[in-house]
């Protein structure tokens, strides 16, 4: 069964906690948070504070896509506020084996994401101590960019070297998930779409989760 993680960064940030439950009431299953710093990618978002009073309202699980330069430095405070999955771009560190072991010493699931320039060879030394592999199918930094054709092959080769390696690692999408892109990446193997314009564009935000998966 894919897992459907809505992008709150489409999202009305006014009322944050009623658009989390908004999400959870459609049926999504995962809670895509992206944090941007001004300097990995050009925008800024929010930071642990915000996670945290989002941890207060909800139980659902946090999937956190740090955007950020020295991800090392937050997990700790990402970690405390409630994350269940911290993502970390491998362009954004030196020593990604040490992150995800800093990331599992919290108790929670380490995820790497690789921009879209970014070929899959740098990922397979690290790929068995990976809970999931981000393939971004936009250049970070905005949402309602239009999804990279050549995205779906990457998934389908990524796949290959998870089965090739017995591996149970996850695949999730993110940037220009669609009703028409989710199906193409949903047979080329993903597990989990991140859908953030889709989702929140949507008349009737049910039936765009119901159409994702
Ligand atoms: O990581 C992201 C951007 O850097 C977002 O998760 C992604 O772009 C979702 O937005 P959309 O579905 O509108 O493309
Ligand atoms: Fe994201």
């Amino acid at each position: 069964m894919t897992i459907i993680a809505p992008s709150i960064l489409s999202s009305d940030f006014s009322r944050l906690g009623e658009e989390v439950a908004r999400i959870q009431d459609a049926g999504a299953d995962w809670c895509h948070i992206d944090v941007m710093d001004g300097q990995f990618v050009p925008n800024l978002t929010f930071g642990a504070p915000v996670v945290k009073s989002l941890r207060k309202r909800t139980e659902m699980f946090f999937d956190c896509h740090l955007m950020v330069e020295n991800p090392e430095n937050y997990v700790d405070s990402f970690a405390a506020a409630g994350a269940d999955l911290i993502c970390v771009h491998a362009e954004a560190t030196h020593h990604l084996h040490r992150l995800l072991q800093s990331i599992h010493s919290k108790g929670i699931q380490a995820g790497v994401a690789l921009n879209p320039a970014t070929p899959l060879c740098q990922i397979e030394e690290i790929l068995p101590y990976a809970d999931m592999i981000l393939i971004m199918s936009v250049n970070p930094g905005f949402g309602g960019q239009k999804f990279i054709p050549t995205s779906v092959d990457k998934i389908r080769r990524l796949k290959q070297m998870i089965r090739e390696r017995d591996l149970k690692t996850l695949i999730e999408v993110d940037g220009g998930v669609n009703g028409e892109t989710a199906k193409a990446c949903r047979e080329a193997g993903a597990d989990v779409l991140v859908a953030g314009s889709f989702v929140f564009g949507a008349a009737d935000m049910q039936e765009a989760v119901a159409a994702l998966r």
